[in-house]
């Protein structure tokens, strides 16, 4: 089976092409956008979604900004992109990964001689954005596999899968990296509401590669932890930071049910999902769209004129996780900080 990647950067054009994930299941579907507009349109809509998907869509947003500019000077050109790029930053403030994919690709463009040189810069910090995720993802499933025991049953919330990355994903990597080594698991997926990431994207992406899933509603999670038919939780992450992990709302429930039933709750995430310089209270949790809770496509599922509060994300507090699965290996908070900073500043750090 061909690897799912849901974003692909195509600078001979220019443009980049990705799968409108508002479609699926029913509809597969391969748009192209060929300005920060376009990108910027499909980030907000979660056309392209997801935290690592995110940083690989900002940094090729940036390369995008770099090779359409027309500006003949290098002051011009840059100062184009950094306001280009502002409207990336304007899309969703939550997923650091997000900042983090624009910022690898101005820094590479920032010391560069000629406008010529910043394009070709650019060009090659967003393909190693991606190829570095695609690296990141298979190793936080290689590492993830020494805490998945043999025929295990786990939960999982939302989409941290292939469309939620430049591949294989996080939480759905340590999944199918599980799946791949013979360890017979099945796994729960919930559905995930109010926009239903788990119910359309994680099931159409473990139907996809034959892993045993099953679909069930965000409020049946509890019961089944209660009947112990699972043995394992396992999530994505938007922003880690020192005190608490940021992921989609309604992690932090099945957190805490996780907690009074005695199982393991773990994250997989890349080290760039780590901010860890940031805490909880600093951290701005994006709104959304009221009509997204009030209908689900054509579906109406409340009065249009009711009030709604539709938070994306939710914090879980460290305490309540047993784990952080990354490329490096599965680090806890507060107590391994300080070996992340060392990490992301690129020390070598014994783990
Ligand atoms: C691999 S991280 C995926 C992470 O992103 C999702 O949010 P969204 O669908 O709003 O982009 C969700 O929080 C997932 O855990």
């Amino acid at each position: 089976m061909e690897p799912l990647r849901p974003i692909l950067f195509h600078p001979h054009i220019p443009s980049i092409e990705y799968i409108e994930q508002t479609l699926l299941p029913d509809v597969y579907e391969v748009r192209t956008a060929s300005t920060v507009q376009d990108l910027a349109d499909a980030i907000k809509r979660l056309g392209i979604r997801g935290a690592p998907a995110l940083g690989c869509a900002g940094a090729c947003g940036v390369a995008l900004s770099a090779l359409l500019s027309r500006d003949d000077s290098l002051p011009e050109f840059l100062s184009g992109v950094r306001s280009d790029v502002n409207l990336l930053r304007n899309t969703r403030p939550t997923a650091v990964n997000l900042f983090y994919g624009i910022d690898q690709v101005l820094s590479a463009i920032e010391s560069s001689k000629s406008i010529e040189e910043a394009k070709s810069h650019a060009v090659n910090a967003a393909h190693e954005v991606i190829e570095a995720d695609r690296r990141t993802c298979h190793a936080i499933g290689k590492t993830g596999l020494s805490i998945v025991p043999e025929g295990a049953r786990i939960l999982t919330h939302c989409n941290a899968g292939a469309l939620a990355c430049a591949e294989w994903g996080t939480a759905l990597g340590v999944i199918r990296s599980a799946h791949e080594s013979g360890r017979n698991i099945s796994v729960y997926s919930c559905e995930t509401r109010p926009l239903l990431q788990g119910a359309r994207l994680t099931t159409w992406e473990l139907l996809r590669d034959g892993i045993d899933v099953t679909l069930i509603t965000d409020s049946m999670a509890a019961v089944l932890m209660r009947k112990g038919k699972i043995d394992l939780v396992v999530v994505g992450a938007d922003r880690i930071v020192s005190d608490a992990v940021f992921n989609k709302i309604g992690t932090y429930m099945h957190a805490v049910c996780a907690k009074a039933h005695n199982i393991p709750f773990y994250i997989a995430a890349p080290l760039s999902t780590f901010d860890e310089e940031s805490r909880e209270d600093l951290v701005i949790v994006e709104e959304r769209n009221p009509e997204e809770v009030r209908r689900v496509r054509n579906c109406i599922t409340g009065p249009s004129t009711v009030p709604v509060w539709n938070p994306a994300f939710d914090a879980t507090p460290s305490d309540l996780i047993s784990g952080i699965i990354t490329e490096y290996g599965i680090f806890s908070l507060p107590r391994d900080l300080e070996t992340i900073c060392q990490l992301k500043m690129g020390n070598k750090v014994v783990v």
